[in-house]
C-alpha cells in the first residue's frame, strides 16, 4: 500500500469528491509510513495535478479521443498523474513516470486500458520531444489560463490590473511551491539565538531584508514542530508579508487593540509581541475551531495580554469607541495566497468573491466603530483582487468623511510598497512573499 503514487491517486480521488487538498493529503501521509522522499514526492504529485488541472485537461482534450470530462473519473486521475510527472517534474525518469502510470491503472481497474494509457504517455513524449504539445488559445486570457493552469476569471481580474507580462510572471510564481518563513518571538528568543540552534542541526536559513523578525528557510526542514525552539515559543511560521501587517499596525505598549479576525492568531500574537504583551488585545473571530488554534498559539508563545471574544464581528457591541487600533484581517479570496493551496483557484469563483465583498463591507463598516478619535484602522486581506480592496476602501471613505488614508511615513517599514493612492500591495512576483493588500486608516481626532 506504501507506493507513493497509489497514495498520490487516493488522495486526488478524495480532491475530486469534494475534499480540500490539504486535508485529504494529511489523511493519506497520517496512515503510512513512508520515507521524507517518498513524502515529498505524493504531496507534490497531489498538489501539482490540482494546481495544473487545467493544462492536463486540456492535453487529453487535445491527445486523446474522448475529451477529459468524458474520461472514467479515476482513469482522468491516472492521466494527470503521468502527464504530471512528464511534463513538469525533472527528477523523475520518463520510463519510471509511464511505467508507473500504466501500473497505477492496472492496480484500479483500468487492466484494459494499459496499452491506451501507455501509448497516450508515449504520444505525449514523442511530441514533446519537438517543442510544448500544448496547443494554445489565441484569446491571451484562454492562452495564459491554459498553460498556467487558472481559471478565467482570474486571468480577466489580473490583466486588467497588471497587464499580460506581468500576469504571466505573477501566475508563474504562484505555481511553484511556497517558502516557509518565520518569525521570531523577542520576548524568548533572539534571532541569533534560532538562527544557531537551526544550523547546528543542518537546516539553512536566511534573513529578510527590511522585517527585523523574519527568517525564511532555505533548506528543507522536515516536521516543523520538532525543530528547536517551537515548543519553547521562540518563533512562528508566519509568511513575512503576513508580518509586515503588525508592523504596519504598530501597536504601543499598554494600548487597547482588537484583532477582529483573529484566529488561528499569526497577527495577533504578532502583536502582542511588539506591545511586549501588556496592554489589552482583544481576539475576536466567529470560527471556534480556529479559535482553539489561536488559544494553543497563545500558549506556547506564553503570552498574557491576549483576551478572547467569540462571535460575529459585525454585531459585537461591546466594544465602541474603546480601540486605540483595529485590525481586520478580513477574509477573502486568497488569490495572493494560490502557491499555498493548490485547490483554492478551483473553489473561488466570480460568485464567492461576490459574497465575500458584502461580509468585508459590513465588517469594515462596523469594526470602525471600535476605533476612538484619533485611532487606527488597518484594512488587509491576501487577495490581488481590486472589489476585495481598493472598492472597498474607496467605498468606505465615501460613507465616512471622518476617516483617512494615512501613507506609510519616510523610511517606514510600508514604504517599499506604498502605491499612489497610499494603500500597500505586496506583489509576489516582485516582492517574493504572500499578496497582501494593506491599507491604513486614521479617525479624525475629537
Ligand atoms: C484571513 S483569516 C484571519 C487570519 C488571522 N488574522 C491570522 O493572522 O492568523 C479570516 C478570519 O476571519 C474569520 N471570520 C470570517 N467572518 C467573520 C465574522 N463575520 N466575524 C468574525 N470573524 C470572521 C474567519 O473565521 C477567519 O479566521
Amino acid at each position: 500500500m506504501d507506493n507513493p503514487r497509489q497514495l498520490a491517486f487516493i488522495a486526488l480521488r478524495s480532491v475530486q469528491r469534494g475534499a480540500y487538498a490539504d486535508v485529504a493529503l494529511d489523511r493519506i501521509l497520517r496512515q503510512t509510513d513512508l520515507s521524507s522522499v517518498d513524502r515529498r514526492l505524493v504531496t507534490e504529485l497531489v498538489y501539482g495535478s490540482v494546481r495544473r488541472q487545467r493544462s492536463l485537461d486540456a492535453l487529453i482534450d487535445q491527445l486523446a479521443k474522448k475529451k477529459a470530462q468524458q474520461q472514467p473519473p479515476d482513469l482522468r486521475i491516472i492521466l494527470h498523474l503521468g502527464l504530471y510527472q512528464l511534463r513538469y517534474l525533472d527528477h523523475i525518469p520518463d520510463a519510471a513516470a509511464v511505467n508507473s502510470t500504466v501500473e497505477l491503472a492496472k492496480k484500479n481497474g483500468f487492466s484494459g486500458l494499459a496499452s491506451f494509457v501507455n501509448g497516450f504517455l508515449r504520444q505525449y513524449l514523442r511530441l514533446a520531444s519537438g517543442g510544448d504539445p500544448l496547443e494554445l488559445p489565441d484569446n491571451p486570457v484562454e492562452r495564459l489560463g491554459t498553460l498556467h493552469s487558472y481559471p478565467d476569471w482570474i486571468i480577466e481580474v489580473w490583466l486588467e490590473q497588471f497587464g499580460y507580462q506581468e500576469t504571466e510572471q505573477l501566475c508563474e510564481w504562484l505555481n511553484k511551491p511556497p517558502a516557509i518563513d518565520l518569525r521570531i518571538n523577542p520576548l524568548r528568543a533572539s534571532l541569533e539565538k534560532v538562527v544557531a540552534a537551526l544550523q547546528e542541526i543542518g537546516v539553512n536559513i536566511s534573513r529578510i531584508a527590511n522585517l527585523p523578525q523574519a527568517l525564511r528557510f532555505t533548506s528543507s526542514t522536515g516536521a516543523i514542530e520538532k525543530l528547536p525552539g517551537f515548543d519553547a515559543g521562540w518563533w512562528t511560521v508566519q509568511d513575512s508579508s503576513a508580518q509586515l501587517v503588525s508592523h504596519i499596525l504598530d501597536p504601543q505598549p499598554g494600548e487597547v487593540v482588537i484583532d477582529a479576525c483573529a484566529a488561528p492568531g499569526g497577527k495577533t500574537t504578532h502583536i502582542a509581541e511588539l506591545m511586549q504583551d501588556t496592554g489589552t488585545i482583544w481576539a475576536c473571530d466567529r470560527t471556534v475551531s480556529r479559535l482553539k488554534k489561536l488559544q494553543q498559539n497563545i500558549a506556547r508563545l506564553q503570552l498574557k495580554s491576549i483576551q478572547i471574544c467569540t462571535g460575529d464581528s459585525r454585531n459585537l457591541t461591546q466594544f465602541t469607541s474603546v480601540a486605540d487600533r483595529v485590525l481586520l484581517d478580513a477574509p477573502c479570496s486568497g488569490l495572493g495566497t494560490l502557491h499555498r493551496h493548490a485547490d483554492a483557484r478551483w473553489r473561488q469563483t466570480p460568485t464567492t468573491v461576490a459574497e465575500l465583498v458584502v461580509l468585508q463591507t459590513e465588517l469594515l463598516t462596523h469594526v470602525a466603530t471600535w476605533v476612538k478619535p484619533g485611532g487606527i484602522l488597518i484594512y488587509a486581506t491576501c487577495t490581488l483582487h481590486p472589489q476585495e480592496n481598493e472598492a472597498i476602501v474607496q467605498d468606505f471613505l465615501t460613507h465616512h468623511p471622518h476617516w483617512r488614508i494615512e501613507r506609510p511615513a519616510a523610511n517606514s517599514i510600508g514604504v517599499p510598497y506604498a502605491t499612489t493612492a497610499g494603500w500597500m500591495k505586496v506583489l509576489p512576483h516582485h516582492q517574493a512573499m504572500d499578496g497582501f493588500f494593506i491599507v491604513r486608516l486614521q479617525k479624525e481626532p475629537e
